[in-house]
């Protein structure tokens, strides 16, 4: 990825913005990000179904390269829900509300889920179908390619400022502040977030300047 071409990054979520642009401006060799903040609409599926269609789209939008990302809060008692959706649990039931979901549960441990997409830009229609389409895509660099980051903690009640989505209910595991009591630095090293932009910051890098 040359310099002089910034990624860009397709969020209407301020908060990340903000997280990404600190990860990935840290470490040797910065990575510049540019932001376009739009609404895409997103598909009900398992966190990597989301992610590439919302990468798919932000691509035809963006007319170029760009990455975007979806983050799911997966509950170990609910089967992995509330999932990607958990952006409307947030919104509807509050910090309270996803404590009061694990009432009568054994176990409160939740997994924090980044799904990064990238797109090389969106490609010609082509004339396959169903895996060959896929396979056909992926060689083609139209089908968005995933990188995805993990963090264990527990459900507990909010404790630290509320001010990024359920950061102030989530505890990592081995640690005794939540997301939103930690200094921004040691929840970047552990963070879903931080694992994943790992990763694709390593791809990156070896892309072809
Ligand atoms: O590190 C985090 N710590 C606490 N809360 C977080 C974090 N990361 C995302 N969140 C919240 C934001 C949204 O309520 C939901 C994800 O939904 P998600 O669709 O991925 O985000 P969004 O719609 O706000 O932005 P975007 O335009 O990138 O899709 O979890
Ligand atoms: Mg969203």
């Amino acid at each position: 990825m040359s310099p002089s071409k910034p990624l860009v990054f397709v969020t209407g979520n301020a908060n990340k913005l903000k997280e990404v642009k600190e990860i990935l401006s840290q470490g040797g060799n910065p990575i510049e990000i540019e932001s376009q903040n739009l609404d895409i609409p997103e598909i009900q599926g398992t966190t990597v179904e989301v992610a590439r269609a919302k990468c798919q789209r932000a691509a035809e939008l963006v007319g170029g390269p760009c990455i975007t990302e979806d983050t799911a809060l997966c509950y170990v008692a609910l089967n992995g829900l509330p999932g990607p959706y958990i952006k409307h649990f947030m919104a509807e039931i509050g910090h309270e509300g996803l404590n009061n979901l694990l009432v009568g549960f054994p176990t409160k441990v939740a997994e924090a889920v980044c799904t990064f997409a990238y797109s090389a830009g969106p490609g010609a229609l082509l004339a396959v179908t169903g895996t060959k389409r896929r396979d056909a895509e992926e060689s083609a660099g139209t089908e968005p390619i995933i990188f995805e980051g993990r963090t264990e903690g527990t459900i507990v009640p909010a404790r630290g400022p509320k001010v990024f989505g359920w950061d102030a209910v989530f505890e990592p595991l081995g640690f005794d502040q939540t997301y939103a009591e930690m200094p921004s630095d040691v929840k970047h090293k552990i963070s879903h977030r931080g694992k994943a932009l790992e990763k694709l910051r390593a791809y990156l890098q070896s892309l072809p300047a």
